[in-house]
């Protein structure tokens, strides 16, 4: 059986990839009632700060912070403590970290855990969406595929116990083999028929990404440059539906 109105809009979180307060205001209003996850990335966070996602919260919003930390496990254990503090949804780092990076921000968040906190989907970005077969073997200097590279930090983030990672949809069907149907795939890289693609390198469609079994699929500009953001976002909730 399809998906419901509401499944669909659950499973879309919108990218409110502004520079300012006012942009995403504009944005949230033009799709009240929706209900979708709001995505808080580096743009909107380094320009509004942590009281933007405090009053995103306090609205009602489910929220992605994409914050993509990569640090040092000391420091990453302290900034997974204060974004638990938030009360944020979800929340990432790197998994080029390494495994003990991934591990202190689950001690993070415990920490945090014990001040009332509640506790976050913690995540772990793979591969940008935005690299390709040629920028991974010829600029990273990684090997191989890219969906194998993928698997690699996806199984490297179970093991850190993380509770899933971001990677393309692409890649959804062969992380969920390796890692289980409850490690989630959070997956950009999403770009309705004959969507500009910009900076995406491997993509799909919304349709192709619930078929290939994505639990959350991050979507910025096909909604948010659409000349109404309102029916681009309804458009896709009703291609999932129809999936
Ligand atoms: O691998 C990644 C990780 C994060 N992103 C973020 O998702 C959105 C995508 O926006 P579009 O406008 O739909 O391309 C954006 O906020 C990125 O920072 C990603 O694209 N790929």
């Amino acid at each position: 059986m399809g998906l419901t109105y509401e499944q669909a809009a659950g499973r879309i979180m919108v990218a409110l990839d502004y520079p300012e307060a006012a942009g995403a205001e504009k944005l949230l209003r033009e799709l009240e009632g929706v209900p979708c996850y709001m995505k808080v990335g580096m743009q909107l966070y380094y320009s509004a700060g942590p009281a933007f996602v405090t009053a995103l919260k306090e609205r009602g919003y489910s929220v992605f912070l994409d914050l993509k930390m990569h640090d040092i496990p000391n420091t990453v254990k302290g900034g997974a403590n204060s974004i638990t503090k938030l009360g944020v949804d979800v929340f990432n780092v790197h998994a080029a970290g390494g495994r003990a990076m991934m591990e202190a921000a689950l001690e993070g968040v415990d920490a945090a855990l014990t001040a009332g906190a509640k506790r976050p989907s913690v995540i772990a970005v793979t591969q940008l969406t935005s690299t390709s077969q040629a920028v991974l073997n010829d600029e990273i200097g990684i090997a191989g595929p890219v969906d194998k590279a993928v698997l690699r930090y996806a199984r490297l983030a179970l093991e850190a116990g993380l509770n899933g990672v971001v990677a393309s949809p692409q890649e959804v069907v062969a992380i969920k083999a390796a890692c289980g149907s409850a490690f989630q795939t959070i997956t950009p890289g999403i770009r309705p028929a004959g969507a500009d693609i910009g900076d995406q390198s491997r993509i799909m469609t919304p349709a192709q990404a619930i078929a290939a079994g994505t639990d959350y699929m991050v979507i910025g500009r096909p909604i948010t440059a659409a000349p109404s953001p309102r029916e681009a976002l309804e458009s896709i909730i009703k291609e999932l539906m129809e999936v």
